[in-house]
Formats: C-alpha cells, structure tokens, sequence
C-alpha cells in the first residue's frame, strides 16, 4: 500500500484539514500519515481559535514517520505562519519526499484567515520550488500574486505561479462560473472538467481534493489523471456533503460514493 502524509493543521469540526485528508486518504485506497503543524477550534460556522505548534514538532514528526513507515507523496494544507512554511520545507527536501502536493489554504469557507500575512512570501519562495503541483482555489491564486480575483484571467495566473518553480499548478474550480480545475504544467493549459452539484456543503472540498491528488500520484497515475481523478473524488464528496452536519456549510462526505456503491 502507498504512504501519503498530510501536513497540516486539526479541523475539531472535522470537516476539513487533517480530518478531511485522512477520509480522502482511505477513500483513494492509500495509508494516510500526518504531521500536524497547528490546532484550530472550528466547527462549520467558524474557527474560534488557533494554535499553532513550534515548527520543529511538525519537523519531528515528519521524521518519525518516514524513518519507519516512508513517504510515497505528501501533502500540506493550513500552514499558518512562515516559521512553520520554512521548517517544513527544509523537512521535505532533508527527508527526499518524492512528490508533493502544496495546497496553499488562505481563508477558511467560513471567512476565517487561516496564513499570517507575511507567509506568502515564504511559501513561493521555500515550499512552491518542492512542488509537484500546487493546488490554490481561485481567490488564493490572485492573493498568492496580491492581485483582485479576475476570472478571465485565471491562466495567466497559473503562468505566473508557474515562475515559482511548481511543477505544476491547479487552480481549483469550486468559485468559478465554468467550475472546471486549470491545470498548467509550464507548457500547456488543460481544463479538468467534471460534474458541478448545486450545494453548499463544500467545507473541506479543496482539502480532500489536494489529499486525493498526492494520494493518486503516490499510486503512480500521472499528473494528468491524478488530476482528474481528484477532481471526481473531491466532487463526489460535494454530492455527498452533509447538511444535517453542523449549521453553516456542511463538511464534504469522501466515502459516501462507495458507501452509496454498497448500500451501507
Ligand atoms: N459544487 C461543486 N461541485 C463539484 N465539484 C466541486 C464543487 N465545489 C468544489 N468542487 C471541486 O472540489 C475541489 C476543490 O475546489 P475549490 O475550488 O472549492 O477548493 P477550495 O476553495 O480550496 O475548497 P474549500 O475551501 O471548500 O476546502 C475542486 O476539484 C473542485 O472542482
Ligand atoms: C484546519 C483547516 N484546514 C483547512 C481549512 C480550509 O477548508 P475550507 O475552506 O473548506 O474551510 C480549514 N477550514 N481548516
């Protein structure tokens, strides 16, 4: 079975963040590791607090888990602050993880800030050079550029992102009108399509969509159909989102299609 590692901060909510990896982790049929790097109090309403962790308890246990079990690909979602970016940076290339997918999370569903201004500059400068691909939605790929969110020019945002040394970016469908992922790979720009549901309940489909591309590039599929195959994980889990979870936006549900699938 392929590793996958998550590095990334605790949803009490579940919704999201680590909770939302280790679903998708075990939706996409790999063993999901993580390291988390911060705690937020959050339910679907809102995140009440955060805690974040001295950066080298991230570093150690990214150690620990690969010095036993190994890392196939890893990915990493809320960071918080650039001490953390940097120290898990250094962590990834120490440790030779081979693939990495960097989910750059800004702002929460809910309107909370989730990144310390100042960080920006830290991730494309350390982690995005690490990248496989980076997965921003469409509002953190113009915050990234400190630019107003313009969707006719989501490309040349990908471009843009591109110069910092990813080998890939995915601009994430999920705010846009076509609803399809941008993938841009430095040479050509493909549009990852797939079926668009009416819902709001959407928290936590940029994390189970980032945990499921490391999951199918860890299993070897290319970036392409990694690509695509996390853009159906992620929007079947936003079928299958939870209303009756919580009042605001309801979490997404990564295994309610094989569920479905076996009448449990
Ligand atoms: N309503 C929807 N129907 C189908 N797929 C969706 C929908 N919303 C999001 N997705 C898919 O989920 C993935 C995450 O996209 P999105 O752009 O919403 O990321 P995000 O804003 O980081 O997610 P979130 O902040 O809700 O965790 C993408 O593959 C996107 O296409
Ligand atoms: C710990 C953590 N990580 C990520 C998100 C982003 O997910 P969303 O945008 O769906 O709220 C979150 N709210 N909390």
């Amino acid at each position: 079975m392929k590793r996958v590692m998550s590095v990334a901060t605790s949803d009490s909510g579940a919704g999201a963040g680590i909770q939302a990896d280790l679903k998708a982790f075990l939706r996409c049929g790999v063993y999901g590791t993580t390291a988390l790097v911060a705690i937020t109090a959050q339910n679907t309403v809102g995140v009440r607090s955060i805690f974040p962790f001295p950066p080298r308890v991230a570093v150690e246990q990214m150690e620990a888990v690969a010095e036993d079990i190994g890392v196939d690909a890893a990915k990493t979602g809320m960071l918080f602050n650039a001490e953390i970016i940097s120290a898990v940076a250094g962590a990834v290339r120490r440790l030779g993880i081979p693939k990495l997918v960097v989910d750059p999370v800004m702002v929460a569903e809910s309107g909370a800030k989730l990144l310390e201004d100042d960080a920006v500059e830290t991730y494309k400068r350390e982690l995005f050079p690490l990248a496989t691909a980076i997965t921003p939605n469409v509002n953190e790929a113009f915050a990234l550029l400190d630019a107003e969110v313009d969707e006719d020019r989501i490309r040349e945002a990908a471009r843009e992102l591109h110069s910092f040394g990813p080998r890939a970016v995915i601009v994430t469908g999920g705010h846009t009108t076509s609803g399809a992922d941008i993938l841009y790979d430095g040479e050509r720009f493909l549009e990852i399509e797939g079926p668009t549901y009416d819902s709001e309940n959407t928290h936590g489909a940029g994390c189970t969509h980032s945990a499921a591309l490391a999951s199918f590039l860890a299993r070897g599929f290319g970036l392409e159909e990694a690509a695509r195959r996390a853009r159906l994980v992620a929007s079947e889990a936003v079928r299958h989102g939870l209303g009756e979870i919580g009042s605001g936006a309801g979490p997404v549900h990564a295994l309610g299609a094989v569920l479905e699938r076996v009448g449990a």
